[in-house]
């Protein structure tokens, strides 16, 4: 099955992609000699921990064939995301579409633009993909020298990826209108595109740091994940490494982690409690004070030095998260109402309406991502996990101050203990800083894919939250 993989190296050649495979092969044999012993364990325990390629499974086995087919490669992010096919398939379809179906952007503009994305979390493992995608839809290699490269109308978005990826909540119909009334011309739909890209692309850097992904084999410090035969098992192989990631832990170590029996236990009685009617005014309080005191968890200590290599695509690399409970006076935003403005009713038709399909297709990637479940909790069989999903799912879109006015937030503080809470916090706002002691020291009785499974849903809702933000500041340019 090693041989899939080192197809995919050979096939990059045949489409004309000499250049980078050349590249590719010097970087793999660097990074033999730069091991970083502390990520090498890391990256080796995880390497067992994507499907395989022989999975016996014919729904994946069909999924491994159509990522393989759409990127060149059957990429890690692919395999780990196959622990749970039905959300798989959503996302193939997606991304295909986004990268390479019909749509109002340049297929090399699509690419720049995951680059640039990816670059606003020093996310290396997308930029180095998109790289290569970007060379092989023709994109100009000049423009890779850096954002000093690219023509002014790619450059004037620049800001709008800044402010989307860690702030959000700024984003007003002024910015649109500078664009699409600006010299270079932004079309709405052009936006819409651009706007969908570049969320998809924070997230799933999210993703990516949040599962550990590893480098692919031909980037730098990259291996397989595959069997016995593949280059993954020899020694000299397993020495890879990426510098972005550190080692020691921002959480605490010594448990708080709830437990799953705690957890069947919590849900059980908020399930029997009658708490009655809350009124608008208690449920504010309570959102409020998840709010509050989220703003009070700090992320991460450690803050990984940039990369040169990946500094070339971005701009002002300190302008990162600020807790939206700090957002400050005496223009203070407001929290957003989803009963306002929500995906459902107001962000998929205007998705749709400037970009056809695409609200479709986002919609049955979100669904499926919410809804996705197994009844169970590591080995617990029958178990409705509602509560502790909702959860997380609320949780991420509080930190965006996104409010579901119907929600009980005191929810949130039964289902997420501090440490879960923090990584959460960590990989939805600063993903590059997350450490593998982090990853860890959270969820310990639940099983790996479990763990996976709670990325996709902050995969996804970090996705639907800038997306609501920007979807809504486009609707309020419009009218
Ligand atoms: C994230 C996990 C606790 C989800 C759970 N395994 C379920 O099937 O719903």
């Amino acid at each position: 099955m090693c041989s899939v993989l080192t197809y995919s190296m050979e096939n990059s050649s045949k489409s004309g992609c000499s250049y980078s495979q050349l590249a590719a092969r010097k970087r793999f044999v660097k990074s033999m000699v730069n091991s970083d012993t502390n990520l090498k364990d890391w990256h080796k325990k995880l390497r067992n921990q994507v499907v395989p390629v022989e999975t016996k499974d014919e729904q994946t086995q069909m999924l491994f064939v159509d990522a393989f087919i759409q990127n060149n490669r059957l990429d890690h992010v692919t395999q780990v995301m196959a622990y749970h096919p039905d959300y798989l398939a959503c996302f193939l379809r997606t991304q295909q579409y986004l990268l390479r179906g019909d749509g109002p952007l340049p297929y090399h503009y699509r690419h720049y633009i995951a680059i640039m994305a990816a670059g606003r979390h020093q996310c290396s493992y997308l930029i180095n993909l998109h790289t290569q995608e970007f060379i092989l839809a023709g994109g100009d290699p000049s423009w890779l020298n850096g954002l000093g490269n690219i023509p002014n109308k790619l450059r004037d978005l620049y800001e709008l990826n800044k402010i989307l990826a860690h702030r959000p909540w700024m984003i007003s119909k002024e910015h649109i209108a500078s664009l699409a009334s600006g010299k270079d011309n932004w079309s709405i739909s052009e936006l819409v595109h651009a706007l969908i890209l570049l969320s998809h692309f924070h997230a799933l850097s999210s993703f990516v740091y949040g599962c550990g992904i590893t480098p692919e084999v031909d980037h730098d410090g990259g291996y397989t994940y595959s069997g016995k035969n593949s280059p993954s098992s020899s020694k000299a192989n397993s020495r890879a490494t990426s510098k972005h990631v550190s080692p020691s832990s921002s959480f605490s170590e010594s448990g708080g982690d709830l437990g799953i029996s705690v957890l069947l236990e919590r849900m059980q009685k908020l399930t029997d409690a009658d708490l009655g009617e809350m009124t608008s005014e208690e449920l504010l309080k309570q959102f409020e004070n998840i709010e509050n005191q989220s703003a009070e968890i700090t992320a991460s200590g450690i803050i990984p030095a940039p990369k040169r290599d990946v500094l070339k695509f971005v701009e002002e690399p300190d302008f990162v998260y600020t807790d939206f409970a700090k957002r400050g006076t005496p223009s203070k935003i407001p929290s957003f109402r989803v009963q306002e403005y929500s995906w459902e009713d107001h962000g998929f038709s205007m998705a749709n309406r400037y970009y056809s399909e695409i609200g479709t297709l986002l919609d049955d990637k979100f669904t499926c991502a919410y809804n996705l479940t197994y009844y169970t909790m590591g080995d617990k069989m029958n178990v409705d996990t509602t509560m502790f999903r909702r959860a997380v799912w609320n949780y991420i879109h509080c930190m965006y101050g996104i409010r579901h006015d119907d929600y009980n937030y005191a929810e949130v503080n039964q289902m997420l203990e501090i440490n879960l809470k923090a990584y959460i916090k960590t990989v939805t706002c600063y993903p590059e800083r997350l450490t593998k002691k982090d990853y860890d020291n959270v969820m310990k009785e639940f099983k790996h894919s479990e763990k996976v499974h709670v990325n996709l849903m902050l995969l996804e809702a970090r996705l639907q939250g800038e997306l609501l933000y920007s979807l809504r500041a486009i609707m309020q340019y419009m009218t």
